[in-house]
């Protein structure tokens, strides 16, 4: 039985389909769609109820965002941020005054804006620059991200860190809650959006550069991971991983709502005296667009569901690996069967096509996945550095004997 936000999605989606051009080509942030998800409940849906969500299944998210990246892919990657990622490892690792300060901000309306990305550490995120040096009952951050989704409309930040003692050693890598609010000034000394990249797609969402200068954190803001620091990383990606499977879901709804308008146009366009639909060139390819979604969808949702608290990686991985290559070339079968209509911004397929584009690229690049998904087969870790190394279990097994 879906939740009932998924019919409350469906209803809202002519209204987002309405206003999905306008954000594009004004690259602005899609505010009053926020206000209206919301309204209904579906800012935070994931969040428990005690702490005044709806206690929301991410598989139950993920049906939510199908139907409205369908229409809105801008909106569906707000829907995602506001329930997986940054505020799912907040609500699972927070304490309870980190709890009760995030919910009500998102059930509100804000997208918070996970922040791991550097310039000098993309795929090799572990390489991060970014330091929070102990300082008495605080800690200091300094450093750099890049391509920080909703830099300058978010408030609440979920900032990835080296984490250093006083005296400078590094005890892993930690989540530091900030919460900065650009659009009414509210930021703190030492935070600052210093650039927007002008992206291909997915116009109206800023992606920032952020910089922190001595941006001085109260310690009770630190996320402090179940394993502990050393371990900070492995717990924050696997928080992450409702968000992979969320990136996944995006795709697999612009690639429905690209084969719902190509269907809508095989009836409507004539050549040779008969509906395109007729031609079997262009049924085969319907056969394989429906086959890919449908598969996307059996994979996301069965990531949705695996795992304990959050996704299991490699699950996550597969799915959103697959979901958004399928994608890809789903959106890219639609407009082919647009002809020169398609390659026009009277049909929403070329803004689907530019949209579609980012999620072989944002949340783990395909090859980065694909490393995951082998190593994960393999039974083998599969270190990328040159003096890395790659152990079988059996080969540690052998040596532990
Ligand atoms: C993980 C990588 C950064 C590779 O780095 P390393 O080779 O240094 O690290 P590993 O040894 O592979 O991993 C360290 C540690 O963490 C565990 N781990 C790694 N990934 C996950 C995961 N997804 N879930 C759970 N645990 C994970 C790993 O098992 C190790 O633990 P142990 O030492 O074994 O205990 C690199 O592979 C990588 O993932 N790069 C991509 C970075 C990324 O996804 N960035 C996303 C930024 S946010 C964004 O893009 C938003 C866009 S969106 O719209 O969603
Ligand atoms: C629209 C968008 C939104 C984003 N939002 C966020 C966000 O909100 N927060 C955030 O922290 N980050 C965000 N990112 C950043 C995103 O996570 C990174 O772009 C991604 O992790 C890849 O890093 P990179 O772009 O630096 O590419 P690089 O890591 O420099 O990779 C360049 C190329 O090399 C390949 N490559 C790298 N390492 C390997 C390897 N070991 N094996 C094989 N191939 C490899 C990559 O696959 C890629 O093709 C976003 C990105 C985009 C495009």
């Amino acid at each position: 039985m879906p939740h009932p936000l998924v019919q409350t999605a469906r209803e809202l989606a002519p209204l987002f389909a309405s206003r999905a051009a306008h954000w594009d080509s004004t690259r602005s942030y899609c505010w009053s769609n926020i206000e209206a998800l919301a309204d209904a409940g579906i800012m935070g849906m994931s969040i428990p109820k005690d702490l005044g969500g709806e206690g929301a299944s991410f598989l139950d998210v993920a049906m939510v965002v199908e139907e409205i990246a369908r229409v809105c892919t801008l909106t569906a990657r707000v829907v995602v941020e506001a329930n997986m990622g940054g505020i799912s490892a907040v609500m699972a690792y927070g304490t309870p005054e980190q709890k009760a300060f995030c919910a009500p901000i998102v059930r509100a309306g804000d997208k918070p804006a996970i922040c791991i990305t550097e310039p000098e550490a993309g795929s090799a995120a572990t390489q991060m620059q970014t330091t929070a040096r102990k300082q008495g009952n605080s800690y200091v951050l300094n450093g750099r991200k890049h391509w920080i989704t909703g830099g300058g409309v978010s408030k609440l930040h979920l900032i990835f860190a080296q984490v250093l003692d006083e005296a400078g050693t590094p005890q892993g890598i930690g989540g530091f809650i900030v919460h900065a609010d650009s659009q009414s000034g509210d930021v703190p000394e030492g935070f600052a959006v210093v650039g927007r990249e002008h992206t291909m797609g997915l116009c109206g969402m800023p992606e920032a550069e952020l910089r922190f200068d001595n941006l001085v954190v109260d310690q009770k803001w630190l996320l402090t991971p179940p394993s502990g620091l050393k371990r900070g990383f492995a717990d924050l990606m696997t928080a992450y991983n409702s968000q992979r499977v969320g990136a996944g879901t995006i795709a697999l709804g612009v690639a429905a709502g690209a084969l719902d308008h190509a269907i809508r146009y095989m009836g409507e366009r004539e050549q040779f005296g008969r509906p395109i639909a007729e031609f079997q060139g262009l049924q085969w390819m319907v056969a394989d667009m429906d086959t890919q979604i449908h598969a996307a969808r059996h994979l996301l949702h069965a990531a949705a569901q695996s795992g304990d608290a959050f996704p299991d990686m490699t699950m996550a991985a597969r799915a959103k690996l697959f979901a958004s290559e399928a994608a890809i070339k789903v959106v890219n079968d639609a407009l082919q069967m647009f002809g020169a209509r398609g390659y026009s911004s009277r049909e929403p397929l070329e803004r689907m096509y530019r949209d579609v584009r980012m999620f072989t690229i944002g949340g783990g690049t395909a090859q980065i996945l694909r490393t995951q998904v082998a190593g994960s087969v393999l039974g083998i870790r599969v270190p990328q550095t040159r003096d890395g190394y790659v152990v079988s279990d059996a080969e540690s097994r052998h040596a532990a004997e």
